[in-house]
């Protein structure tokens, strides 16, 4: 795919929406594998955890039993006493849109290249047939530290990215790090956290040892956050803002949109809403997770669909093992009833990668 290719599926987007447009013939989904684009499926059946029960004597049992039966069916729940409180999220949000809301060349200058997955842009370009989804995204490596972009960092708003007035050349990269005063690294500590102590309860939650997850995610575990802008559509029936996907992750942790729905999971063979709860954050499980649990819990299907008359943006985080590590099926996991369901990987974002290009449903490629 070459530059020009590129730029033109994020202009298209942008030129569309400035000018009320139809969407054109790039984003026009044909067929669905998956069911017709519904705006109002049911609402479905995800609970809301309360996270600061897990410490509670009394109610950690059922709080994990909650967690339990909703992973092992639809992979998905909610958590509220995550420790983060109202105003702070509604900032991380507001820090999104600002972003998305600076001029096309200023967003430009933090531009995706070709072929890499970090940056600003629209859809990687796989194949000729892609069919595009209505979405912007602003992708970004958090953790490990050192391996921060940090040349693809907004610096608008500030919270951004503070470099103050200092020269960059002349400071090592640690002392860089210090001048993170702003909201994206505050988040990126705060999840980081919340995705440790949900690993931890998961593994509870199989009468697992509570490092099992941890463990195999490593200390250099991966966390890659996108920012999803979906501006509104006048055909939401004809295209997905993102289309049916499992993550690649480990654990996806979601903050929604503070108003407009359009997360939608497959449970069973049926798509369903994902309610808004303001200060709520949606937790999905990846294919990794799916690996590690021998396929007891899973990592559901999902789309997002779009509206005529809203905006809406979220915020992905998502969280991997390194790539190096090798994972595989927890040993208490696996026994006559439950023989190993995958092998052993490494690197499964790049196996999930080549399989996207292939249009192959990677989980299936890694069976044992
Ligand atoms: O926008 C959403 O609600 C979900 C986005 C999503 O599935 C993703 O970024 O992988
Ligand atoms: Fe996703």
């Amino acid at each position: 795919m070459d530059m020009a290719k590129a730029t033109s599926v994020s202009k298209t987007i942008e030129q569309m929406v400035t000018h009320s447009e139809q969407p054109s013939s790039g984003f026009i989904v044909k067929e669905t594998k998956f069911g017709s684009i519904e705006s109002s499926p049911p609402l479905g059946p995800f609970p809301v955890i309360d996270m600061s029960l897990f410490s509670s004597q009394e109610h950690v049992g059922t709080e994990l039993e909650k967690l339990k039966s909703s992973l092992s069916s639809a992979g998905c729940f909610q958590v509220v006493g995550h420790g983060m409180s109202d105003s702070f999220l509604d900032r991380v949000r507001e820090v999104a849109v600002e972003f998305f809301q600076l001029p096309a060349e200023e967003k430009q200058k933090h531009a995706r290249a070709v072929n890499e997955i970090e940056g600003y842009g629209s859809d990687l370009v796989v194949s000729d047939a892609q069919v595009f989804d209505w979405c912007h995204r602003l992708f970004l490596r958090v953790f490990p530290v050192h391996r921060r972009r940090l040349n693809l960092w907004p610096q608008h708003p500030p919270e951004f990215r503070e470099f103050l007035n200092l020269d960059v050349t002349v400071i090592s990269e640690i002392n860089l790090i210090n001048f993170y005063s702003e909201i994206l690294n505050e988040y990126a500590m705060k999840l980081k956290t919340v995705t440790e102590v949900l690993s931890k309860a998961i593994a509870k939650s199989l009468n697992l040892e509570e490092n099992s997850f941890l463990k195999q995610f490593g200390d250099q575990a991966l966390m890659q956050v996108r920012f999803n802008f979906y501006p509104p559509c006048s055909r939401p029936d004809l295209v997905h803002g993102v289309k049916p996907h499992t993550d690649r992750s480990g654990i996806t942790i979601l903050l929604q949109d503070r108003e407009v729905e359009g997360l939608q999971i497959r449970v069973d063979g049926k798509w369903y809403r994902v309610p808004v709860i303001p200060h709520a954050l949606v937790v999905n499980l990846g294919d990794q997770m799916q690996i590690m649990t021998n396929g007891i819990y899973k990592s559901p299907m999902h789309r997002v669909v779009t509206n005529t008359e809203k905006l809406r943006i979220s915020i992905a985080a998502f969280t991997e093992p390194e790539p190096e590590n090798e994972i595989g099926p927890v040993d208490q996991l696996i026994d006559e009833q439950r023989p190993k369901l995958y092998r052993n990987v490494r690197n499964y974002g790049a196996i999930n990668y080549e399989c996207y290009q292939k249009g192959l449903v990677a989980l299936d490629t890694v069976r044992a």
